[in-house]
């Protein structure tokens, strides 16, 4: 099976990040070179542009591929969102000069639009029936109200700097977006297939989850249950060398919750609290 990761750009680096997370180290890789191996021999790794990672799943190069959501629907092919992975996330929007006169979606009826996204950007004018045009360009989107060239644009924006430093307002949200796992149809239901989507999901469910260890009194039992929610509850284990008095207790934990989840441990009389990551979480 042959995954398409983006090559280059902002998606490079997390998506390789990821593999190695999932146990899919790269191998035999120099830069620049187009194909790689991983340490499963089952399994290469196709590098791609960002953009153009649909359309070589689409015709067979790669099984699967990761890259945007916006790419994804912006090559118009047809292809499984089988998970979500959660980073580059972004929002593709209307956007128009602060002190112009489009306020509205309606206001662009008979104007022009610039943007790197001329399929989604033609696409949400035709559903709501204003009639514009589109002018693609390649970069810079945001320049081209100021150049006359566009009276609006279609961009992707996350923080806002860009947008604010352009001195252009958001008029409506297009489109939410972020990396997904994209399969061929005839390939989703395949067990590598799966098995890889799996293997990339518990890096995602593990991400904002930390291991709890610790040593607690046998009769305070009750009371530390009752502090650690969680999955399926802890797991609690005898103390080597004769300490009857105490056990010891694992639990995962919400990442967000553990500053507050180990005060009350504290108080209901848990000590040597551990805290640690987890690399996976197979649910
Ligand atoms: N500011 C942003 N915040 C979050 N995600 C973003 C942002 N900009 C882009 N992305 C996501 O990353 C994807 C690729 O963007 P990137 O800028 O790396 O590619 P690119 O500009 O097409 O690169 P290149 O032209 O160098 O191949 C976008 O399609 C989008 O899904
Ligand atoms: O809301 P912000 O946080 O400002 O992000 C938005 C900007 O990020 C992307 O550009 P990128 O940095 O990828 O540069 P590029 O135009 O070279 O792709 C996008 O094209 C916007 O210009
Ligand atoms: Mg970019």
């Amino acid at each position: 099976m042959r995954i398409a990761v983006p090559n280059k750009g902002r998606l490079h680096e997390p998506t390789i990040d990821l593999l190695e997370r999932a146990g899919l180290h790269i191998e035999n890789t120099a830069d620049r070179q187009l194909y790689a191996d991983t340490v499963d021999p089952e399994v290469s790794v196709l590098f791609a542009r960002a953009a153009d990672i649909p359309e070589y799943v689409a015709d067979g190069a790669a099984d699967v591929g990761i890259t945007g959501l916006d790419q994804a629907r912006e090559s118009g092919q047809d292809l499984v969102d089988l998970l979500d992975l959660e980073y580059g996330r972004c929002r593709l929007v209307l956007a128009a000069p602060e002190d112009g006169d489009i306020t509205e979606p309606a206001d662009v009826a008979g104007r022009t639009v610039a943007t790197e996204f001329p399929r989604i950007t033609r696409d949400y004018f035709d559903r709501k029936g204003i009639d514009c045009e589109v002018v693609e360009v390649t970069g810079a989107t945001e320049l081209t109200p100021h150049v006359d060239m566009a009276d609006a644009i279609v961009d992707i924006t996350s923080t806002g700097t860009t947008l604010q430093v352009n001195r252009l307002a958001i008029v409506d949200e297009v489109l939410a977006s972020s990396v997904r796992l994209f399969a061929r149809a005839d390939v989703a239901d395949e067990e590598k297939v799966q098995q890889v989507a799996t293997a990339f999901g518990s890096v995602i469910a593990a991400e904002d989850k930390r291991y709890l260890m610790m040593n607690a009194p046998r009769d305070a039992l009750d009371d530390v249950k009752a502090v650690l929610p969680g999955m399926g509850g802890p797991t609690v284990m005898d103390v080597a060398d004769g300490d009857t008095e105490h056990v010891a207790v694992h639990a995962v934990v919400d990442e967000r919750a553990v500053f507050e989840v180990i005060d009350e441990l504290k108080r209901v009389g848990a000590s040597d609290i551990l805290v640690t990551e987890i690399e996976r979480l197979v649910e």
